[in-house]
């Protein structure tokens, strides 16, 4: 048997698709802290939400070269299992997070050539997880979340030391290539399941869910 593709929904800011995400299969629901985004949630915004999510069901904060002081309040009220950065934190601050606050850590590494690649290497040393992700466009507002997709072929085959989960650009049409050209065994999505940018659409939800083939093993 195969092994079980994990799908992570990331943005989520409201009940009801965050229900959908559950419901569907979802084995990661993501809140981002980021104010800059769409789908910015606020910590009393988040916790709500959060504390709604089935037991197994990894919740994960997304944030951008958080401050400590952003981290110590939204980790005291906000029952996180994971946290993802998104930012430029370096190697050394990944590493004291992770022992600060005794989490899992996925790091997003963005690639958008080949000269990209070893930062993924040198990551995997000090997290839990990997997020392999677009690289923004220079001038960009946000460091993910803009829906643009890399050359998948650039990690066709490749192994880290940690589990990796594949993000940018994916969509329900476009996943399941995308999963068969890298060998991915588990995927992120933000705006591939939106109407507008921060607008989650429940159908697309599940139709990319269906798409990755995900399961969240309940
Ligand atoms: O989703 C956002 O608004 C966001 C903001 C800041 C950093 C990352 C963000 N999203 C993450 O970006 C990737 C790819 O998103 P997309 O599917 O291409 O829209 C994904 O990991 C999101 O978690």
């Amino acid at each position: 048997m195969g092994a079980v593709m994990r799908v992570k929904i990331c943005g989520l800011s409201n009940v009801e698709t965050l229900n959908a995400a559950v419901t569907a299969g979802a084995a990661y629901v993501g809140f981002v802290f980021f104010t800059k985004s769409p789908r910015h949630v606020l910590v009393e915004q988040a916790r709500t939400l959060a504390q709604t999510v089935p037991v197994g069901i990894c919740k994960v904060a997304l944030t951008v070269n958080a401050d400590d002081a952003f981290l110590d309040e939204m980790l005291e009220s906000v029952p996180i299992d994971m946290l993802q950065l998104h930012g430029s934190e370096t190697p050394d601050r990944v590493a004291d997070l992770r022992t600060r606050y005794g989490l899992p850590i996925m790091k997003a590494v963005g690639i958008a050539d080949a000269d990209d690649l070893p930062a993924i290497a040198d990551y995997a040393q000090v997290v839990d997880q990997l997020l392999i992700d677009a690289k923004p466009p220079k001038n960009a507002d946000l460091p993910g979340g803009n829906g643009l997709a890399f050359d998948w072929r650039l990690i066709a085959g490749r192994r880290w030391a940690v589990p990796w989960m594949l993000a940018g650009g994916l969509r329900p049409d476009n996943v399941a290539e995308a999963i068969r050209l890298t060998g991915a065994q588990q995927v992120d999505v933000s705006s591939g399941v939106e109407t507008t940018p921060g607008i989650k659409d429940e159908k697309m939800i599940a139709e990319f869910i269906r798409a990755a083939g995900g399961k969240n093993g309940h």
